[in-house]
């Protein structure tokens, strides 16, 4: 019998669709303007799935209501911009997806239930301790002498921690997994959860820590097929992409106006970061931003927020040292934001 999964959506979102290989019927995308956010939505078509993902949310979400358990979207993972209609060659944005796979597992240990949207192949909560590229699985495997494959003992324990955390949230459905690969289906599927979730007011939070593409190329101008190197545009490439909508003011406007949101602001640039997380406070007046440096994200965050300004959230050198994980620091400081959040606004 196979195990139940822990409702891991149907839906492939690494391959390109065929069908629309060749539409010519998208309209000239225009320049990115505050308008535009909305048109987006109207010009473009939706991924065939959402549909179907729109079930698995509905019902996901009426599930856990009912339970008065707070539902969290975690977004983890880079989007993608295709050069190709037949996609050979995209725009990846980084990111391993450690930080929405970590927060998931703390999440869901402090009994919240978790909309995972990840980019499809990148880290999942639980399974990433053991991944191909970090710890592989079967490293921790051998034969036993009746040639029973089983797992070496010195790592049963920290193992059964893990299995067990990851049975518990497969079996009581605490974990919907839902995927995206291009920054066009992150911002489709990202709208529908936004206002599936909406229904459940204040005891919905936003973290979105998916490393979210900025620009795009528009597929009235999109190459059907593998752009080809020796005999187009004398051998160079150029491209000229358009700004994707600021999808975030919609978010907090329309989509989800009534749940806490968190965005969280990348840059490489120390003497920018608190002035870019300020800014994106200030323009989309959501309730925190978490400015992290891509070269120290694991050890430190600053939390932005309109009430009390920024504190930074640190490991100390023996907590690094010791494989303390910063969002264990982190989530347990979000908690009682949203816990203020519900009270505050549901007495609106
Ligand atoms: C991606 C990382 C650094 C985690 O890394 P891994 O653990 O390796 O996965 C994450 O912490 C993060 O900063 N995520 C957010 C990155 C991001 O793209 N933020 C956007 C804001 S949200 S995208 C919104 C859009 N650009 C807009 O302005 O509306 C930005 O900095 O601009």
């Amino acid at each position: 019998m196979t195990p139940p999964s822990p409702t891991i959506s149907r839906v492939r979102t690494s391959v390109f669709e065929p069908a629309t290989a060749i539409d010519r019927t998208f309209p000239e995308f225009p320049a990115a303007q505050p308008i535009d956010e909305n048109n987006y939505f109207k010009k473009h078509k939706p991924p065939p799935y959402l549909s179907e993902i729109s079930k698995d949310v509905a019902n996901f979400i009426a599930s856990h209501n009912k339970q008065n358990r707070k539902v969290v979207l975690v977004t983890s993972g880079g989007t993608t911009v295709p050069l190709e209609n037949n996609t050979v060659r995209f725009i990846d944005n980084f990111s391993a997806g450690t930080r929405g796979a970590t927060s998931a597992e703390y999440f869901l240990e402090n009994g919240y239930a978790v909309i995972f949207l990840h980019r499809e192949f990148s880290l999942l909560p639980y399974s990433r301790h053991y991944s191909h590229t970090t710890n592989c699985f079967l490293d921790y495997m051998n034969e036993d002498e009746n040639g029973q494959v089983v797992i070496n003992a010195e790592y049963q324990n920290e193992m059964r921690v893990v299995l067990r955390k990851y049975q518990n949230a497969r079996d009581k459905g605490l974990l919907l997994v839902v995927p995206f690969t291009t920054v066009h289906q992150y911002l489709f599927t990202l709208k529908l959860i936004s206002q599936e979730l909406s229904v459940i007011g204040p005891n919905g939070l936003f973290y979105l820590a998916a490393a979210v593409s900025d620009f795009f190329l528009p597929h009235s101008r999109m190459p059907e097929h593998k752009i080809q190197s020796q005999n187009d545009n004398d051998g160079k490439l150029r491209v000229s992409l358009e700004a994707v909508p600021k999808f975030l003011s919609r978010l907090v406007d329309s989509w989800a106006p009534l749940a806490m949101i968190i965005s969280f602001k990348l840059e490489t640039d120390s003497n920018i970061l608190l002035s870019k997380a300020r800014g994106a406070l200030e323009r989309y007046n959501h309730q925190l931003v978490i400015g992290n440096l891509l070269q120290t994200r694991k050890k430190e965050v600053v939390f932005v927020t309109p009430e009390e300004g920024e504190h930074w959230i640190r490991l100390t050198d023996e907590q690094h040292a010791n494989g303390t994980e910063i969002e264990s620091l982190i989530i347990p400081e979000i908690m009682s934001l949203h816990e203020k959040w519900c009270e505050k606004t549901s007495t609106l």
